[in-house]
């Protein structure tokens, strides 16, 4: 058994794995630092966990501790799990694409390279998390390049947080009206339907270069977004591969596959 662990920057995700085979995957808050000095006092990483919700799916052996691999795209968390006596952090060197930057998100090559893996290259990720990232990779597994914007929480997030007026508004689970007539829709309206236009956008340059490419979506984000795309362009929705897992594979295809 071992553990794979993505700290992302509003979340940790967390997968269970038997060998090759992923049996559970969960997500909880960053840790606290002050609980996780607990594991240099021997604290097992069960228990840890067992103070955080949700608690893991099964109970984890606490002897052996379970190896853990560590993907990180938040330094200050990266720097406090170093404390678990048996963790392995998965860098930017390990992933095998080419022509990656030394800056590139850990996060977005793994998601191509679990992606590319299962269904070929060429291959274009969005991953709908934090910030939304378009990650593409050629047919010969060279990255193309990408983008990085704002997630969908985190521009609502913004207009709350830096206007005098703007109330803290929930993602929606249907399409807001466009040309909204109250503030919360018109904030809904704004983020929303811009970025789905910007998707259509990008995916649409993307399929001009590689027309044979699939494109995954991953991500918390990504059935809210596919639930609108569906709406508004179906047919982008209905050529997206959405598939929460991408990241733990591209982990297994390091640490299992080679
Ligand atoms: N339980 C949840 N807690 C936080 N964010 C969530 C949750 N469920 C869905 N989300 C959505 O997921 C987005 C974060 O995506 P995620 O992939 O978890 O981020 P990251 O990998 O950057 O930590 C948030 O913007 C939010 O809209
Ligand atoms: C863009 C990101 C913050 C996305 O991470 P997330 O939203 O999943 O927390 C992350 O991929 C990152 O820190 N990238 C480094 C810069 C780059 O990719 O060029
Ligand atoms: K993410």
């Amino acid at each position: 058994m071992w553990l794979a662990l993505m700290i992302g920057n509003s979340r940790l995700h967390w997968g269970l794995f038997e060998g090759e085979t992923l049996c559970q995957t969960w997500d909880t808050n960053h840790l606290p630092e002050s609980s996780l000095q607990q594991l240099a006092i021997g604290q097992s990483l069960d228990d840890l966990l067992k103070t955080i919700s949700p608690s893991p799916p099964l109970p984890l052996p606490s002897s052996p501790p379970p190896p853990l691999l560590l993907a990180s795209v938040v330094p200050k968390q990266t720097a406090l799990w170093q404390i678990y006596p048996n963790v392995r952090i998965i860098t930017l060197e390990q992933v095998p694409l080419q022509g990656l930057y030394p800056t590139l998100g850990i996060d977005r090559a793994l998601a191509l390279w679990g992606a590319g893996k299962t269904w070929g290259f060429p291959m274009l990720i969005v991953d709908a998390g934090t910030a939304l990232t378009f990650t593409g990779a050629d047919a010969n597994q060279n990255l193309n390049g990408g983008a990085i914007l704002p997630g969908l929480s985190l521009q609502l997030a913004a207009l709350a947080n830096r206007t005098g007026q703007l109330p803290n508004v929930e993602l929606p689970q249907q399409l807001p009206q466009r040309f909204a007539l109250t503030t919360q829709e018109a904030m809904q309206s704004g983020v929303i339907y811009t970025l789905l236009a910007g998707i259509k956008d990008f995916v649409e340059a993307w399929w001009r270069s590689y027309p044979e490419s699939k494109i995954a979506i991953t991500g918390g984000d990504r059935t809210l977004l596919v639930n609108y795309l569906q709406s508004q362009f179906p047919e982008i929705a209905n050529c997206l591969i959405v598939e929460p897992n991408l990241i733990f594979w591209g982990m297994r295809e390091i640490v299992i596959r080679h």
